[in-house]
């Protein structure tokens, strides 16, 4: 056969080797810890009994979230912040005692899905609506205004005003005065309700440890929770590791990208509590599975093969297998055992027959790469509305969602399966932010040089003439009016649950935090390498 040319994604090998990840071992798995963790629970429940001024409250309650422990107490923070929000709507709306305090507590209800109005912001407003430029001296409640923002849906032009408001002159301070807070610094990085819970405990952790007012116990508690749920994660990384040497795939497939760790450490961000492990497993052989996939059609199948491999998914007919050239054989027997597998524990643990899904998330994916690689072969230049349509299946959303969706929905309702099918909007939200996140990270030379398809970056600025500089722009201006839709949350009668909505709310947040400096996945640049270091394998001292 004529000799084909193939195209190599030029990525670098893992920084990390297995070897080295089975070396890795944690302290923190001693039943010593868990008992130690549990009586410092009792204590923290007890502080929270004590009576607190309101604002107390709230600063306690942001200081546990922020902490990365408020999800062991989230029925005494949902009790506090009910009897504040009755107390705030019984007499009638006092002025504002300051900034900071009403922020802070239009962001903590609101979070909790409290319906508080942007009503609250307008007594510091001038006659003239604009907010008084006397707040530019309150940098706290400016930070607190700005966090309170970024819960706003459409339509809310205070919040709106609020965000631009707060940015200009925070951005001006950060400028002005080289020793201004870096929490300002910090936030205008990214809002606390972009933020991956892990990222901000970790961060957070060090921060609390220095101020003069900390309380030793909440340390205790969230250093050592931190830790015990580390090592957990170890666990399950050098479980799933052991996994991916024996299935061969990386030596086999050497063009594509080997990033196991990377692979797991996006579900850290998306599920982090230490009970969803096998989830986490799973959902990393899912990304393990669309990174290679992805570099399939993106970089190495010639188009036939392309079209042959999506023609053989579409029919899942594993004996159709020999038609395909061996690097795909191996492949896509991997991808079939991984999801009988998957189908197998559902159909033993739920009693569901979930197979036909996942055939049709894997093949609308397949179908997807096809087009993308239809329009790099004939050079055809497609709207960005037409390159969005395609690209919100390409980015794998709905692939990562549907799998995360039957691991932790238990019982699974025929009517959530229905409603997830149709590819609902919160899948939707959670992929454009994913798209957009990796479209303005990784399409930069390194993925065009490699013949990639061009993306919404490049289909933008075709379509309008913009610069990139403006295209970038109006990619993150996307990601904010996403981030409205998100905050307006599901109709009232959308059948999925608490949990699965928050994964794919925190799929959005793990994608901006991978890309928050290029492309964190592929590239593995220093942020996301050092980021891994503190989140996954060096713990908190
Ligand atoms: C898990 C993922 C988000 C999905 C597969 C690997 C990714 C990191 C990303 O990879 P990328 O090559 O950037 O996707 P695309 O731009 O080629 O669609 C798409
Ligand atoms: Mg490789
Ligand atoms: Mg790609
Ligand atoms: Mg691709
Ligand atoms: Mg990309
Ligand atoms: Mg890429």
């Amino acid at each position: 056969n004529q000799t084909v040319i193939r195209r190599s994604g030029n990525y670098k090998p893992p920084i990390w080797e297995f070897n080295y990840i089975q070396s890795l071992n944690s302290e923190y798995t001693g039943e010593r810890h868990i008992t130690r963790a549990s009586e410092l629970k009792m204590q923290v429940k007890m502080m929270l009994d004590e009576t607190m001024e309101p604002l107390e409250q709230l600063e306690l309650i942001d200081n546990f979230e922020r902490l990365g422990i408020s999800y062991h107490f989230k029925d005494e923070i949902e009790q506090i912040l009910a009897f504040i929000n009755r107390k705030y709507s019984k007499n009638n709306e006092p002025k504002i005692k300051d900034l900071y305090a009403t922020a802070l507590e239009f962001r903590l209800l609101r979070q909790l899905g409290f319906n508080v109005s942007q009503d609250r912001f307008d007594c510091i407003k001038n006659e003239k609506g604009d907010f008084k430029p006397s707040l530019c001296n309150d940098t706290k409640g400016l930070l607190q205004l700005y966090e309170a923002s970024f819960l706003s849906i459409e339509g809310e032009s205070t919040l709106e005003m609020a965000r631009e408001f707060t940015i200009k002159h925070l951005e001006d301070k950060s400028v002005d005065d080289i020793h201004c807070d870096p929490l300002v610094h910090h936030a205008l990085e990214i809002p606390l309700h972009w933020t991956i819970p892990r990222a901000e405990a970790r961060r957070f952790i060090n921060k609390y440890e220095k101020r003069p007012d900390k309380n030793p116990i909440l340390l205790q508690l969230a250093k050592l929770d931190f830790n015990i749920i580390q090592a957990t994660y170890l666990e399950e990384l050098k479980y799933v590791s052991r996994w991916w040497e024996r299935t061969c795939l990386a030596k086999m497939l050497p063009f594509a990208r080997d990033r196991l760790v990377e692979c797991f450490f996006w579900n850290i961000g998306v599920l982090f509590e230490p009970q969803y492990g096998f989830s986490r497993i799973d959902a990393t052989k899912v990304n393990v599975f669309i990174t290679i996939m992805d570099d399939i059609y993106d970089v190495y199948g010639t188009f036939e093969e392309l079209e042959l491999f999506t023609y053989i998914i579409e029919r899942w007919d594993v004996n159709a297998i020999e038609q395909l050239p061996d690097y795909m054989q191996i492949f896509y027997l991997a991808l079939n055992n991984f999801v009988n597998e998957m189908a197998y524990d559902v159909l033993r643990e739920k009693g569901i027959v979930i197979i036909p899904y996942l055939r049709k998330v894997w093949t609308d994916l397949c179908k997807a790469y096809l087009q993308e690689a239809k329009w790099c072969l004939t050079g055809y230049t497609p709207t960005m509305e037409e390159y969005m349509e395609n690209a919100l299946i390409s980015i794998s959303a709905h692939v990562i969602l549907s799998h995360s969706f039957f691991s932790v929905t238990n019982p699974i309702e025929k009517e959530a399966i229905q409603c997830l099918e149709k590819y609902p909007d919160i899948v939707r939200w959670s992929a454009t932010i994913l798209r957009l996140a990796d479209d303005l990270a990784t399409s930069s030379v390194h993925e065009l040089e490699g013949g990639d398809v061009p993306k919404s970056i490049q289909w933008y600025m075709k379509e309008t003439g913009a610069s990139e500089d403006e295209s970038r722009k109006h990619i993150r201006f996307l990601i904010c009016e996403t981030w409205k839709k998100i905050n307006k949350g599901q109709d009232a009668n959308c059948p999925f649950s608490q949990k699965f909505i928050e994964i794919a709310v925190n799929l959005a947040r793990m994608a901006q935090y991978m890309y928050q400096y290029g492309d964190g996945h592929g590239i593995q640049n220093r942020e996301t390498k050092d980021r891994i270091l503190a989140l996954l394998f060096e713990p908190i001292p």
